[in-house]
């Protein structure tokens, strides 16, 4: 399986976003360094997941980065993505591990480490930790956990640990230096005035 990148762009699929040109311009800036998270809103169908997802794709393509689709991973199938990331609303991980195969890409949502051992056990590739800050774009989420729960979850597993909710720039550093691999962002690029930007922004502070 190719590394995974270090950078995770999720869809901002909301009323009035423009969630193509968003990743066209991250693309520019991180090429391969790039993964893209197809997530749709729960009331689209599967058929605007999947036209989506087969546009997100081809860009992907053009750079040789990474598409994983959210939730959906029939439609990761269908078009051909990398693989997918589950939560706990989803298929369990070890179902789906067999959806996708040994091969396929496989996210997986954990908040403490418990539950990380657990989801690396029965199959996931690398796990989306947080929400490490407070988040505008997801309701309905716990405390925020800060690098320190990251810390504890990088501390239990052997697997790529993704920072995610609220992540900017700025929190890098922090969540770096607490073991996460990498982050996923939604507003940091997709709310940015110019996306392009932003994404070298983080790609920056990734690299340091
Ligand atoms: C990288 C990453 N981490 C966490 C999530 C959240 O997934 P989930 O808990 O299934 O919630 P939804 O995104 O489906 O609302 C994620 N998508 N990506
Ligand atoms: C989709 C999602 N899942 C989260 C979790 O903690 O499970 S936080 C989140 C939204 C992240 O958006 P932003 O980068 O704008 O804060
Ligand atoms: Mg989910």
């Amino acid at each position: 399986m190719p590394s995974l990148g270090r950078l995770h762009l999720i869809t901002d699929t909301r009323e009035g976003r423009d969630p193509l040109a968003v990743v066209r311009a991250a693309l520019t800036v991180a090429h391969a360094d790039l993964v893209v998270q197809v997530r749709v809103e729960d009331s689209a169908t599967d058929r605007e997941a999947y036209d989506l997802t087969r546009r997100v794709l081809a860009l992907c393509a053009s750079y040789q980065a990474t598409c994983l689709v959210n939730d959906r991973l029939h439609v990761a199938l269908a078009v051909g993505a990398a693989g997918g990331h589950v939560g706990a609303d989803d298929l369990p991980v070890a179902a789906a591990r067999r959806v996708l195969g040994p091969t396929g890409v496989l996210g997986a949502t954990a908040r403490a480490p418990g539950p990380a051992r657990e989801a690396v056990a029965a199959g996931a590739s690398y796990l989306g930790v947080g929400p490490c800050h407070t988040t505008s774009t997801k309701t309905g989420l716990p405390d925020p956990i800060g690098p320190a729960g990251v810390r504890a979850v990088v501390d239990a597993v052997d697997v790529p640990v993704i920072a995610i909710g609220g992540v900017t720039a700025a929190r890098v550093p922090a969540l770096r230096a607490a073991g996460a691999y990498g982050v996923a962002v939604v507003g940091a690029v997709s709310a940015a005035a110019d996306p392009a930007r932003a994404t070298a922004e983080l790609i920056e502070a990734l690299t340091c």
